[in-house]
């Protein structure tokens, strides 16, 4: 019986254990090795505590043997102190091992976040878009807190724990071989019902886990479209949903917490067996004068001290799986390749840029073409336009130049250079983009507005804000640059957050402007703001502008007339206006009927 569960365990190490281990001893090595003294520290401490623990009750002992057999006073006093001694150096070393385990773990999971928070950023638009921010946060922050637990507290739970369990086991083996045999089969058998009745409760606790993100995907959806609830009086419908959601929480919650209290009965009653059985046997021991009081009361002790380790063990074993889902997943993260690659490092020309779209075509998936055999080619200072109906390709054309993605078929060049030959950093230092949405931190307006970059001093901001209409702004915020602004640019009108984005490229200067206007409708004055700001950016500098507005076409000198993804019209604006027949002068007269109705 006994043989058969120690080979159960020994194929459980090695094929579960030793290969979870093995598969992912490189994450590991790179995270824990530089750490190694660290590591060594905490070993030592360890070794510390549980020499400690082992001692305390055999120290105990020795003073139940010498008080009952009326030994030295002296003696006693001594062990006495040691006693206490041992009892102040358990409580030290468990600080300290808490102190350095959670400086080993802390240090090796955010080295692990920051090195995925890196890949993330490398991976391509395709990747993200495939892939919710929710998911995102979930395996960069979800994945490496429990990686987090694996990385500290296995070592020093698991190993520590089997250690000490061993230390005690021992020591009954040094007071009876009797005793000693009896109580490591009773691990074992505890041990393995233990792990049998956690399996069958892990389904109800992982239940719970999906109901209480299911409760906070809930929460966060509405909370996310407050404004639409309150205003279309669906306040009502929503609390019925959460009110809903939370009853089938409580019920999940309530079987998984009810296993969770069965384990704890099982075990207190398991080892209640297990103290009453070592009672016995030392009792039966001491009646026929093999075992002294002291030696039963070592028993007692030691009997005691074997569930705190063996119920650690259970926890730590069922948590390597959690840990193990996670390190996977975290690897796949790590393994994913950009599918956009960078380039050699050929070099752009200096100043304002040429733009070139040879015969380009594009699909974000196979079978859907957005873009087909698009041919452009925009002299450097020049801007254009590019109109077209709703879907019809113009945002995915301004990605294409940023190379958040490739072209399926057909060149991008930038001043003559296929985009695939220049280093990403570089190509993306010259462009500067200012999309539909513009995303405002809550940060301050300086830090909005250099994006963290401190070596920009605040006469440049300050000049870049005068330029662009926003100074008399900026001298009514209370603390004018250090004005913290609030999350999502509340606070902010529309055209506010755009000409702040526009400061943005400003101070970036780079030597093609992109703007991806969005299409909302402003208010004249704020529309005359971001007219003006517009003006100030493209000066000197080629443009494209994904236009909306009458107003903002004026600034371009070709227009392009996207349809379905294909090259409708394209020459000088100019021209193409006055030539009745275009469908560029169709659209303006549209947009100007609109505009005047
Ligand atoms: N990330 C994406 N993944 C898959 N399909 C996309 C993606 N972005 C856009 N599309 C699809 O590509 C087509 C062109 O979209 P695009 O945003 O380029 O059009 P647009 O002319 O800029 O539209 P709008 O004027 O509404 O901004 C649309 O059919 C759109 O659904």
């Amino acid at each position: 019986m006994i043989y058969v569960q120690l080979r159960r365990y020994w194929r459980f190490l090695t094929t579960y254990l030793f290969h979870a281990l093995n598969r992912y001893w490189r994450l590991l090595a790179r995270y824990l090795r530089p750490q190694w003294p660290r590591m060594a520290l905490l070993a030592l401490i360890l070794v510390g505590t549980i020499s400690v623990q082992v001692m305390t009750p055999l120290v105990a002992s020795y003073f139940i043997d010498q008080a009952t057999s009326g030994g030295d006073l002296h003696n006693l006093i001594i062990l006495a102190l040691l006693t206490m001694v041992l009892a102040l150096a358990g409580q030290g070393l468990a600080v300290a091992e808490t102190y350095v385990a959670e400086n080993v773990s802390w240090t090796a999971t955010n080295t692990l976040r920051a090195d995925l928070v890196a890949h993330l950023l490398r991976l391509d638009a395709s990747f993200h878009t495939a892939h919710t921010p929710g998911e995102l946060i979930e395996r960069v922050d979800g994945d490496v807190a429990t990686l987090a637990r694996f990385f500290s507290r296995f070592v020093v739970y698991v190993l520590g724990n089997a250690v000490l369990l061993i230390g005690v086991l021992g020591l009954l083996y040094h007071v009876d071989w009797r005793v000693g045999l009896g109580m490591s089969v009773f691990v074992v058998l505890a041990l393995t019902g233990m792990l049998r009745i956690r399996a069958a409760a892990t389904p109800s606790w992982a239940a719970e886990r999906q109901a209480s993100a299911d409760f906070y995907g809930f929460l966060g959806e509405y909370l996310a479209g407050l404004q639409d609830i309150r205003s279309s009086g669906a306040g009502a419908f929503v609390l019925r949903r959460c009110a809903e959601v939370m009853r089938s929480w409580l019920a999940i919650t309530r079987k998984a917490q009810m296993w969770g209290y069965g384990l704890g009965a099982t075990s207190q009653g398991l080892f209640a067996l297990g103290t009453a059985a070592a009672l016995a046997l030392s009792a039966m021991l001491f009646t026929s004068s093999t075992l002294t009081i002291g030696a039963v009361y070592l028993i007692f002790q030691c009997t005691e001290m074997l569930r705190q380790p063996t119920e650690q063990i259970r926890n730590e074993v069922q948590d390597l799986q959690q840990a193990d889902a996670s390190m996977a997943r975290v690897e796949a993260l790590l393994n994913t390749r950009p599918r956009v690659i960078d380039g050699p490092g050929v070099a752009l020309p200096p100043g304002p840029l040429a733009v070139e779209f040879e015969n380009v075509s594009f699909s974000y998936a196979e079978d859907a073409p957005v873009l087909r055999g698009v041919n452009i080619s925009l002299a450097p200072g020049r801007v254009l336009g590019v109109v077209g109906r709703t879907g019809s390709g113009k945002t995915t054309l301004t990605r294409l130049l940023l190379r958040f993605y490739d072209p399926v078929a057909g060149a991008v060049r930038l001043g003559g250079v296929d985009l695939r030959e220049v280093h990403l950093s570089a190509l993306r230092s010259r462009i500067g983009l200012v999309t539909q949405e513009v995303n405002i931190f809550h940060a301050s307006v300086r830090d909005n507005l250099t994006l963290f970059n401190d070596s920009i001093p605040d006469e440049r901001i300050r000049a870049a804000l005068d330029t662009l209409g926003l100074g008399n702004w900026l001298r009514e915020l209370p603390c004018g640059l250090d004005t913290q602004l609030l999350p999502d640019g509340a606070g902010l009108s529309a055209g506010q957050s755009q000409v702040l984005a526009c400061a943005r490229i400003l101070l970036l200067d780079p030597d093609l402007v992109i703007l991806d206007e969005a299409s909302s409708r402003l208010d004249p004055a704020t529309d005359r703001l971001v007219h003006t700001a517009l003006g100030r950016l493209l000066e000197g500098r080629t443009g494209i502008i994904v236009a909306h507005r009458l107003a903002t076409i004026a600034y371009a000198h070709d227009v392009l007339v996207l349809e379905d993804g294909q090259v409708r019209e394209y020459g000088p604006r100019l021209a193409l206006a006055a030539d009745p027949t275009s469908r560029f002068a169709d659209l303006l007269s549209v947009a100007t009927e609109e505009v005047y109705q």
